[in-house]
């Protein structure tokens, strides 16, 4: 494993869930990173899909102590471009094209990149990425179909994403190829609407104290 994969590993071995944050307003960010990592989860992917996401990472960065932030949605070298000038500390993508993973080998960031079969996961290990998100996690099979990959690729290990909650997080958890979960529902809409920080650090302590 390289130096920059061995750092991705210990960063995702820090919480059982990494909160996915989408964020319109930069004046959310630095308050909701506060609320996620006083209930246990310093680990945050802020994703590249708003026109605020510089400026949330900028000011979390600056701004929250403790927290360890990446950034999600990276598409393209340019994102992975952004994110090692922000100072990302990872970068995900919701899969790999042959372009990223070129871009990734000249890149500071480590890249958490995504697969959804066998043949993917395959092609990813080849690329020497044995840390994988698993995207979308619910809809491609979830939970049974992630563990059945453990038997022929135990060297993988996955973050699985998409679709998952409270609920569902300790059925992947207890997988031999899971390393953590990312999820959104440590900080759903209404409860960022309403500024509740009080609730989200309480969702996020409960997951926090999840198993991985
Ligand atoms: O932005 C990316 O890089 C993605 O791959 C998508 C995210 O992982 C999902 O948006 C997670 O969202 P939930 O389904 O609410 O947990």
């Amino acid at each position: 494993m390289s130096e920059r994969q061995a750092g991705l590993e210990a960063i995702l071995k820090q919480a059982p869930v990494v909160p996915v944050l989408v964020i319109d307003d930069v004046a959310l960010a630095v308050p909701l990173a506060r609320a996620l990592v006083e209930g246990g989860l310093p680990v945050l992917e802020i994703t590249l899909r708003t026109k605020a996401a510089p400026d949330c990472i900028r000011a979390i960065r600056a701004e929250v102590k403790n927290a360890i932030v990446g950034s999600g949605t990276v598409l393209d070298a340019q994102g992975l471009e952004i994110s090692e000038e922000l100072g990302c500390a990872f970068a995900v993508s919701p899969g790999a094209t042959p372009a990223l993973l070129d871009a990734a080998k000249g890149s500071k960031t480590p890249l958490l990149p995504a697969s959804r079969s066998p043949s993917e996961t395959m092609f990813l290990l080849e690329k020497g990425y044995a840390l994988q998100k698993f995207f979308p996690a619910e809809q491609s099979g979830g939970a049974a179909y992630l563990g059945a990959l453990a038997s022929p690729l135990p060297q993988v290990r996955f973050c699985p994403t998409g679709g998952i909650t409270a609920e569902i997080a300790p059925s992947y958890l207890k997988l031999a190829n899971v390393i953590t979960v990312g999820g959104s529902w440590m900080a759903p809409k209404a409860l960022l609407a309403a500024k509740d920080w009080a609730a989200i650090t309480k969702l996020s302590a409960a997951a926090a104290s999840l198993k991985a």
